[in-house]
């Protein structure tokens, strides 16, 4: 692998804390780091080298999956500078560049450079300016982007900040990163569907009678008042991971696997993804809100009375859809979501309800269906529901299930592949500008609806699977919730 610059706005923050020390920690325990890399940390805040270097190491021990080494950790560390920066400050980008250029000739490296925006979105734009203005991305060998979601506000935004980015960076090197796409048994699904003859001749609109993806979450608002109050979740987890996870779901694979077979085919599956006039916003989206309850044995409050909530605030953190992919594929078959936070249990998963064949023989007794359930996190695995005697209760039909999980230990942490990819320069597993677009124009409806608050906001209680009226929306087409 190519060696690089390793350029990490924010590297103060939070993210880079929990999620990009020990996903880097772990690619260079695994070795799968360049023999030669520089990593700069910026942020306003005034640290030295040191400084740093105590808090990776912290959150590595705190985070990483890998138990830490010592004598690695110590040659980790010491690819790791500080350097103060004011991100909206232009002239402080000259010292920067003359920095890490410092560094590539200390460590004889290629000014190859990698450049992770994790910030708050609404500093990309100026960062992306100064980045250009100060010449930093000028570079003889690859420049290359990371940039954390979310990607936009809103169809308009994110548009504009694409066509930002796109004065300095080429779509080829612009990593959008969407973590669910990172996730080891999302990038499975391939294989899952395409390994498997039996499961890839079922994978289709005439054995299928319904998919559903679920991403409950246990957790409330947390620290996150300020963001999350004004993005609820259908910008924080629908117009992102729910509509990736569909587009994952519901492509038909290339011949030949790569990242622009594999985004053509998704691309696919937003152009055929049946467009929500403001009208069909409240007979196909429920948006919710939690209310008190109990999770986890204990009384949960309220979003309301969430520290630094509105009073009034209708934000959504809870959202279920129908959606339909008119398609030759899937036509015909609902595609259900649902997401939220504050319910009973964290789980992502994929159910796929199969249908039942006309003329079956056991019509007297009440079968469930045959399922095929694909456990994203924080369970990994596949289960297949079927039907079987059982002789200890008289010969009834009972579901049984077959199972695989995979060693949840063993697994790369989402953060760990995708860097890896970007570091490859493989964009399979990032987001395509055209596959966000869609997604915000499939979502800008149901935001001009909120906006204008004409459709209903229904309570749940914390600690529930959401509203009820998400039950009414599945229960119409004679389906139920897995
Ligand atoms: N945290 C998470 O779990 C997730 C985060 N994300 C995304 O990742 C990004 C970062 O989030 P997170 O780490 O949580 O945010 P934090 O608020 O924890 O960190 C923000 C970082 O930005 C730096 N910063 C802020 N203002 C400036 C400035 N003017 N100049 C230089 N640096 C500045 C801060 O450094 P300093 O204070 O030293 O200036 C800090 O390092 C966001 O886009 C977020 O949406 C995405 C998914 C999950
Ligand atoms: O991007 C986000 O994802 C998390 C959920 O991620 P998971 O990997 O734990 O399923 C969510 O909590 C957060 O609000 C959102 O910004």
């Amino acid at each position: 692998m190519d060696s690089m610059s390793f350029i990490l706005f924010g590297s103060t923050g939070d993210l880079a804390k929990r999620k990009i020390y020990p996903a880097l920690y772990n690619l260079f325990i695994d070795k799968s780091m360049p023999a030669s890399f520089s990593v700069v940390g910026l942020g306003r805040r005034n640290w030295s080298h040191e400084e740093l270097q105590r808090n990776v190491e912290d959150a590595v021990r705190t985070f990483s999956r890998n138990p830490v080494d010592e004598e690695v950790m110590e040659k980790f560390l010491q690819t790791f500078r500080y350097h103060p920066l004011d991100v909206t400050k232009p002239e402080a980008y000259e010292d920067l560049y003359q920095y890490v250029q410092k560094r590539e000739e200390e460590l004889n490296i290629k000014d190859n450079r990698m450049f992770y925006l994790s910030v708050s979105p609404k500093l990309f734009d100026v960062i992306i300016t100064n980045v250009k203005n100060s010449g930093l991305s000028d570079t003889q060998g690859w420049k290359r982007l990371i940039i954390e979601k979310p990607f936009g506000h809103d169809l308009e935004s994110s548009r504009e900040l694409n066509r930002k980015i796109s004065t300095v960076f080429d779509e080829k090197e612009i990593y959008r990163i969407d973590h669910y796409l990172g996730k080891p048994m999302v990038q499975n699904l391939e294989a899952l569907e395409h390994s498997n003859p039996v499961l890839q001749a079922l994978w289709n609109k005439k054995y299928i009678a319904n998919m559903q993806i679920t991403a409950s979450e246990i957790v409330g608002v947390e620290e996150r008042a300020g963001y999350y109050d004004k993005v609820g979740a259908i910008r924080d987890m629908v117009q992102n991971h729910m509509l990736q996870l569909i587009m994952m779901t519901a492509m038909r694979l290339p011949n030949e696997i790569n990242a622009e077979n594999i985004r053509n085919e998704k691309k696919k599956v937003m152009e055929a993804l049946r467009p929500l006039s403001k009208e069909d916003v409240a007979k196909n989206v429920v948006r919710g809100q939690y209310g008190p309850g109990i999770v986890n044995d204990e009384h949960a409050q309220g979003y309301l009375d969430e520290e630094g909530i509105e009073d009034d605030s209708k934000n959504d953190t809870y959202i279920a859809a129908r959606l339909w992919i008119d398609n030759d594929f899937w036509k015909g078959v609902p595609f259900y979501i649902r997401t939220g936070k504050r319910m009973k249990e964290k789980s992502t998963r994929i159910v796929m309800e199969f249908k039942s064949p006309y003329g079956r023989r056991y019509e007297d007794q009440d079968l469930e269906p045959n399922l095929l359930i694909i456990e994203i996190s924080p369970n990994k695995g596949v289960t297949l529901q079927l039907n079987s005697k059982n002789s200890l209760n008289n010969g009834k039909l009972e579901p049984v299930h077959i199972n695989f999980s995979k060693d949840q230990r063993d697994l790369p942490e989402a953060y760990e592949l995708l860097l890896l990819d970007a570091m490859r320069g493989d964009q399979t597993y990032f987001a395509h500008w055209d596959e966000v677009e869609m997604s915000w124009e499939w979502v800008q409806p149901i935001l001009d609806v909120y906006e204008q608050d004409e459709a209903p906001l229904y309570l749940y209680e914390a600690g529930s699977m959401g509203p009820k009226a998400a039950d009414r929306l599945i229960h119409e087409d004679g389906f139920q919730w897995w």
